[in-house]
């Protein structure tokens, strides 16, 4: 089986539930395990700022999916949450970001692994850094990436 990191986000319709709900569908994936979940934490919307504060998390699961089948699991959930996509990068009730899949580097049509944007994102990198302070991304650590990053800094939320 392979370890593959997921990232969570949602700024509308309660965050907070909307990803405890969330966490708790990663936990029940076919033929996988969740092994590790960080804190929520809370930061202002990178991109459009004329929306929401977001929450988001990153957790680790084991599974015996392929990259594309993960892929195909996480937009299912995304729909059950009746993610309904109006503008790029608008709100929405649930994000779920393939961010790293057993270390593969791979463009999918649909998916390329690494998560491209998630070395420019404190939203990721903190949480990810969090439950995995010793992954190494192109040699660099999540921590010490997102520590070079002028983002504003996240507020994490009591568990
Ligand atoms: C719109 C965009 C880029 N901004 C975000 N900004 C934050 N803080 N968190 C997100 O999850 C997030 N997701 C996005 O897709």
């Amino acid at each position: 089986s392979a370890l593959a990191y997921i990232g969570l986000g949602s700024n509308l319709a309660s965050p907070r539930d909307q990803l405890a709900r969330a966490m708790a569908s990663l936990a029940a994936l076919p033929v996988s395990e969740r092994v590790a979940a960080s804190s929520l934490y809370a930061s202002a919307p990178v991109g459009p700022q004329d929306q929401p504060d977001f929450i988001n998390a990153v957790v680790a699961v084991r599974t015996r999916l392929s990259p594309l089948a993960l892929l195909d699991q996480l937009q299912a959930i995304e729909q059950r949450h009746r993610r309904v996509r109006h503008r790029h990068w608008g709100p929405r009730t649930l994000d779920l970001d393939l961010l790293w899949f057993a270390g593969l580097n791979c463009r999918f049509p649909r998916l390329t692994l690494p998560h491209p944007e998630m070395i420019h994102r404190r939203f990721v990198l903190e949480p990810l850094a969090e439950i995995a302070p010793t992954l190494s991304l192109g040699g660099e650590l999540p921590g010490c990436l997102a520590n070079r990053l002028e983002d504003q800094p996240l507020q994490r939320l009591s568990a």
